[in-house]
């Protein structure tokens, strides 16, 4: 029997708890050992004007961060920078919309057709929708698609909700009109060796899933081609007229001091991260085995460049699945616990999508909830 830790809030054994956004507070108590480490202080006449101080094609890209996410991929060695434009976003959820702006502006025809392999990350849908675009169009699964035309594949390696390492599938290479998107807000060493240096088109980054900040709402994009970059930054500007410069020094700040932890033996935050979910996901496949009822993805083994060793992966959702026929998000909400419907990733009703993410106390009530949910089952068998 797995042995599960009494959760320290007591008042939280009857609320509901949230898991359905992949809300990054697990690495808070890392960042807060670090005392004033990464504390920026920011006087009432600093970071005035819309514009950088520095003559980058993203004319409101922060010197500071530019450097520090240069530092950064250089450190982990996950993808490469060099000969290509950085684009800072609102997050990446800007940054996506900037780059499907920007392709589907460079087609030859339109509407073009967004596809991404099921199952996908639910808000690409909402992200490709919302503003009802003639530009383009929301095609759903990549598996399916078949239509003729220009057409964009969003991929997400490690993929969000199931963490599994993606390609793309829809593969027309000789195709003009093929566009990809490469979504990596996972490919970093906690969540997934990293086995290469990335080298695509269009790379999204976001600083919310690295170190948890999610809040400061920075993300990148490395983009090769200039006339994407542009259109990229464009979007932007008619979007927001840029991005919090507020933002932009603070994680600065922080993923400089990310890099320096890489180089340290004692306090690197990959290491912290790892550890952690290594041992989240230890002790949930432990109530998923004893559950008979659950699935979850296996992993592969892989060797990780940045560790130096063979790792497993522990992605940052768990892709629940469930051996009966039910609605298995349902299940989880009269367990007051809710969780992404497999159904708005383009899967079914027998999967859900948990975050990995939450506070320590938050994920040992989940566990608690969860093994109960077998217990009433075989209760009710008997
Ligand atoms: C695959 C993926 N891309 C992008 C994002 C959005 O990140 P941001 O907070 O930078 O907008 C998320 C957040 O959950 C995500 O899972």
């Amino acid at each position: 029997m797995v042995k599960l830790e009494n959760s320290k809030n007591i008042a939280m054994s009857d609320s509901i708890i949230n898991l359905d956004h992949g809300d990054p507070t697990a690495y808070e108590d890392f960042w807060r050992k670090t005392g004033d480490r990464c504390t920026v202080t920011i006087r009432a006449w600093d970071l005035m004007s819309y514009f950088s101080d520095v003559n980058y094609l993203c004319w409101f890209l922060e010197r500071e961060l530019a450097e520090a996410i240069k530092e950064l991929h250089g450190a982990v060695g996950n993808a490469a920078t060099e000969d290509r434009y950085i684009v800072v976003g609102t997050g990446s959820t800007q940054l996506c919309q900037a780059a499907v702006h920007a392709l589907s502006s460079l087609a030859g025809t339109q509407p073009v057709s967004v596809v991404a392999a099921a199952p996908y990350y639910s808000t690409y849908v909402e992200e490709t929708t919302y503003v009802r675009s003639g530009m383009y169009k929301w095609e759903g699964d990549a598996w399916r698609f078949d239509k003729k035309g220009s057409y964009i594949e969003l991929v997400t390696s490690p993929n969000n909700p199931d963490g599994t390492i993606r390609e793309t599938v829809v593969n027309r290479p000789d195709d003009d009109e093929a566009k990809v998107i490469h979504d990596y807000a996972y490919y970093w060493p906690h969540y997934t060796p990293i086995t290469r240096r990335q080298d695509n088109d269009i790379m999204l980054f976001t600083f919310s899933k690295i170190t948890g900040h999610a809040g400061s709402r920075i993300g990148w994009a490395l983009v090769k081609d200039k006339e994407v970059a542009k259109k990229m930054v464009e979007y932007i500007i008619v979007n927001s007229i840029g991005v919090s410069k507020e933002s932009q020094i603070r994680a600065a700040k922080i993923l400089k001091v990310l890099a320096e932890t890489c180089k340290s033996e004692t306090e690197s935050f990959f290491e912290y991260g790892r550890e952690m979910m290594k041992n989240r996901w230890e002790k949930l496949r432990e109530v998923v085995k004893e559950s008979d009822v659950f699935t979850l993805p296996k992993y592969p083994e892989a060797y990780c460049n940045f560790f130096g060793k063979s790792l497993e992966s522990y992605p940052a959702f768990a892709w629940i699945g469930t051996k009966e026929e039910t609605d298995l998000v349902s299940d989880l909400r009269r367990q007051k616990v809710m969780s992404r419907a497999g159904e708005r990733c383009g899967s079914d009703k027998k999967h859900v999508r948990v975050s990995m993410l939450s506070r320590e106390d938050v994920f040992n009530v989940f566990l608690e909830r969860l093994a109960n949910m077998k217990l009433n089952k075989s209760i009710d068998e008997h």
